[in-house]
């Protein structure tokens, strides 16, 4: 659950003292116009679009902090105000999110006092549910009374969430990731209530190409299934989706494209480095970079799994920095203090997995590295677009192993600028090697670092999580693997080196460290015998390699041709023999299936007793195959298995098995709605709420003074301020099954509370008799 209160403190805006920094660039029509144009931005200062009123300019000024409206907040606005359906599509860090909000709370107005949310915005983050509803109050406190904001996500309970929908005051703006709304929506519909969107005017999707791509689809759908048709409906993103047909399920009608023309996909201010390395010197390339790249700021560091995160957090931490990592399966209060953490400046590194990639706004974030590299180039554009973001400078290094390079042209490809090479275009830096004497430098600190046991575990890990993350993550694009083969990689990178003398000194050591001698043992070691017998030995040594390098040159293109005629004579024939097929792989650079084979064989050799120890070496790989989404991190807690009772197979959680009240399953209720139950078949979530709150969903148009007001969690302990509700009782005490008793519960505790006292009473006569009669010694009732 979100708290409103510590939100506002944690979320940055561009203002006051930092505006001076901000460069979006002046509409040259806002310099002239009429009289009551130029009067009008008296009052409103640059935000002078129609139907905005003078509150809520005031907030955008003073609380935001911003001046002037940035290029695409021009364009959405009015869009918006006019009540079309937009399409919003500008580049990471254009001011997307107050280009939506801005219109949304002009024309919600003031707090409607009734049920029924009037706008919904959906993002695919906790983080950005946090940091919207931050936006969105800032503005939201314009109105008198204030309107409503309530963040909703999946880290949160459940019931805490229907306490809060069902108390006053009635939410008018919900901030919410899609698959939890899409849970509240169905289970409230299962328990015979329903979140009626009837009053909803506004529907949001921001980074609307992620919401609706297959992870998020069907929760999304859910949503918009139940959006009225007159409800504006605004999609927004950096990046389009593959199709637009994707958009198709949203349901816009007549849309407006806003964007803006000849806009670059990376802002301008945003400079581009990559350093070529090997998987191996990762650590330490990572570690040089730090020292002599990062000059103080904020530093975002992605990796590819939770595993990587806390290896790099720990290896940081251990060579003196102060690093955090953030990834999905953290609690939401750790989760929350790390971002405050970071965003104070407590910690000034943090480590994280790609649920940090989108949409997150991090004040005196100056620099991204991708210690891995990711597989799709709309990644790229919104993990470094987490810097250079509304006119300040920033820079994104990139670590590429060989693997990667076919992902790194296919950034280039889709960002339409030039494939690295060895020297700088634009704000592109060039692909360069670190030298490795300065690798070697930081390494041997690496690896004193790395005798700590913890640390080498955690590295262990990170290795078995990153073969997993290879086998999942999609394949490069065709051209993107041939063009990998012209990239140049033997380059140091011009920054990672400070004179000439270092480059040369660097060549040098490459050269030696390639030089292999042809010269074979025995003519090395005739030739260290000086006499003429000696040299003539070294001769006849000398002359053999060279007959063998002729005749294995011979036997080599002899079987180059031999291969080249049988591929040719078997394509005439139309159907390729299964031997040159093989030698078709062979010449593509694939290896024989030949190695496996011997392998399968060892193990499998009478004897042997290798079954056990390779189905051993499997399970390890595959037991830390867990993606840092929270879908793939549930699955694994997940077994399925047979109940006896139903007579069906059941998903059950791994650590309870066999416990009936863990069991969770998808049931089609009588409605036809599809509800994840867990425990008891026909209770869900919502249902044991409404009975041991005594609460129900109020129906759209309610007003809100029929209900109890909420209150937060942390606020209740002691401190039962909040109206009485007919029929419920609010008592003080821990959570919040035991803040609103229905009834009935009331009543049972007072018998049991009566009963109690009438024992209590019963053994005080009991002893006070005993005493009587037997002068104070010790007696039993039987
Ligand atoms: N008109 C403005 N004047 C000054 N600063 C602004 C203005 N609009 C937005 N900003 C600032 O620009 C930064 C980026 O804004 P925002 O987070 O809305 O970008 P975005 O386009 O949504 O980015 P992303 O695509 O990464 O989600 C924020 O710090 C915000 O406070």
């Amino acid at each position: 659950m979100v708290e409103y209160d510590d939100l506002e403190d944690l979320v940055h805006f561009s203002g006051g003292e930092e505006c001076d920094l901000v460069h979006f660039p002046e509409d040259p029509s806002e310099k002239t116009g009429t009289e009551e144009k130029k009067k009008k931005r008296r009052t409103h200062g640059f935000f002078c679009f129609e139907g905005l009123d003078e509150d809520l300019v005031q907030a955008i000024i003073n609380k935001l902090g911003f001046q002037l409206p940035s290029p695409i907040q021009r364009k959405a606005i009015p869009t918006i105000m006019n009540g079309n359906d937009a399409l919003i599509k500008s580049r990471t860090g254009s001011g997307k999110t107050a280009s939506f909000l801005i219109p949304i709370i002009a024309k919600l107005g003031d707090h409607a006092q009734v049920f029924g949310p009037r706008a919904i915005i959906l993002v695919p983050t906790i983080d950005l549910v946090s940091q919207t509803v931050g936006v969105a109050l800032k503005l939201a406190k314009c109105r008198k009374p204030a309107l409503s904001v309530f963040g909703i996500h999946g880290n949160a309970k459940i019931e805490e969430q229907f306490l809060r929908l069902a108390s006053s005051p009635a939410p008018d703006i919900l901030v919410s990731t899609p698959k939890r709304l899409a849970d509240i929506i169905t289970q409230i519909k299962a328990g015979g209530d329903s979140l009626n969107l009837s009053r909803l005017q506004f529907l949001v999707l921001d980074e609307a190409d992620e919401l609706l791509s297959p992870q998020h689809l069907e929760a999304v759908t859910t949503t918009i299934d139940q959006v009225p048709e007159s409800a504006q409906r605004v999609l927004v993103s950096a990046t389009l989706p593959e199709s637009l047909v994707q958009f198709r399920a949203a349901k816009l009608r007549d849309a407006e494209h806003v964007r803006l023309a000849d806009e670059e996909k990376l802002s301008s201010t945003l400079t581009i480095e990559n350093v070529y390395t090997r998987s191996d010197d990762k650590p330490a390339a990572l570690c040089q970079l730090l020292t002599s790249q990062w000059k103080g700021g904020k530093l975002l560091i992605f990796c590819c799994s939770r595993h990587h995160c806390e290896f790099i957090m720990g290896l940081l931490n251990r060579m003196g920095h102060k690093a955090k990592a953030i990834y999905n399966a953290l609690d939401v209060s750790a989760r929350r203090d790390i971002m405050a953490g970071f965003r104070s400046g407590v910690h000034d590194i943090l480590v994280a997995t790609d649920a940090a990639a989108r949409g997150l706004d991090i004040p005196h974030l100056n620099m991204v590295i991708n210690y891995d590299f990711p597989y799709s180039s709309k990644l790229f554009v919104h993990r470094t677009g987490r810097v250079a973001r509304a006119g300040r400078p920033g820079v994104a290094w990139s670590l590429v192993e060989h693997a990667d390079l076919p992902y790194l042209v296919d950034v280039h490809r889709f960002l339409g600028i030039p494939i690295p090479g060895p020297t700088r275009s634009g704000q592109i830096g060039p692909l360069g090697v670190i030298p490795q004497y300065l690798i070697d430098t930081v390494g041997s600190q690496v690896k004193i670092a790395m005798e700590d046991a913890e640390l080498a575990k955690l590295m262990e890990d990170a290795g078995k999580a990153f073969l997993a993350y290879c086998r999942k993550r999609d394949g490069a694009s065709r051209p993107g693997k041939e063009g990998a083969s012209e990239v140049d990689v033997a380059q140091v990178h011009p920054l990672l080196v400070s004179s000439d003398g270092d480059v040369k000194r660097h060549e040098f050591l490459q050269a030696v460290s390639k030089y292999r001698s042809r010269a074979s043992a025995m003519e090395l070691s005739a030739s260290n015998n000086k006499s003429d017998t000696g040299r003539e030995i070294a001769d006849m040594w000398v002359d053999k390699r060279m007959q063998d390098d002729a005749k294995i040159a011979k036997f080599r293109s002899a079987g180059k041709k031999q291969r080249k005629g049988r591929v040719a004579v078997s394509m005439e024939g139309g159907k390729d023999s299964l031997a040159a097929r093989a030698d078709k792989y062979v010449e593509a650079g694939f290896l024989t299936y030949e190695r496996q084979r011997v392998l399968d064989e060892q193990f499998l050799a009478i004897g042997a007793n290798m079954g056990d120890t390779r189905q051993k070496h499997l399970d390890e790989q595959v037991s830390e195959m867990v993606g840092d989404d929270m879908s793939a991190f549930r699955a694994k807690g997940m077994v399925t298995r047979w109940d006896k009772k139903s007579k069906q197979y059941v998903n059950v959680n791994k650590d309870q098995q066999g416990d009936l009240k863990s069991r969770t399953r998808i049931i089609t209720n009588d409605a036809g709605v599809k509800v994840r139950v867990t425990g008891d078949k026909k209770s869900n979530q919502y249902q044991s709420w409404k009975k041991n709150s005594a609460m129900s969903m109020p129906q759209t148009g309610t007003a809100e003074d029929s209900r109890a007001a909420y209150v937060a969690p942390r606020m209740r302990q002691g401190q039962p301020k909040a109206p009485k509700a007919k029929g419920v009782k609010i008592v003080a005490g821990k959570g919040a099954a035991r803040q609103m008793k229905s009834s009935r519960t009331i009543a049972k505790e007072e018998i049991a509370k009566e009963k109690k006292l009438a024992w209590e009473e019963e053994r005080r006569k009991f002893h006070e008799a005993n005493r009587k009669a037997g002068g104070g010694k010790r007696a039993r009732k039987h």
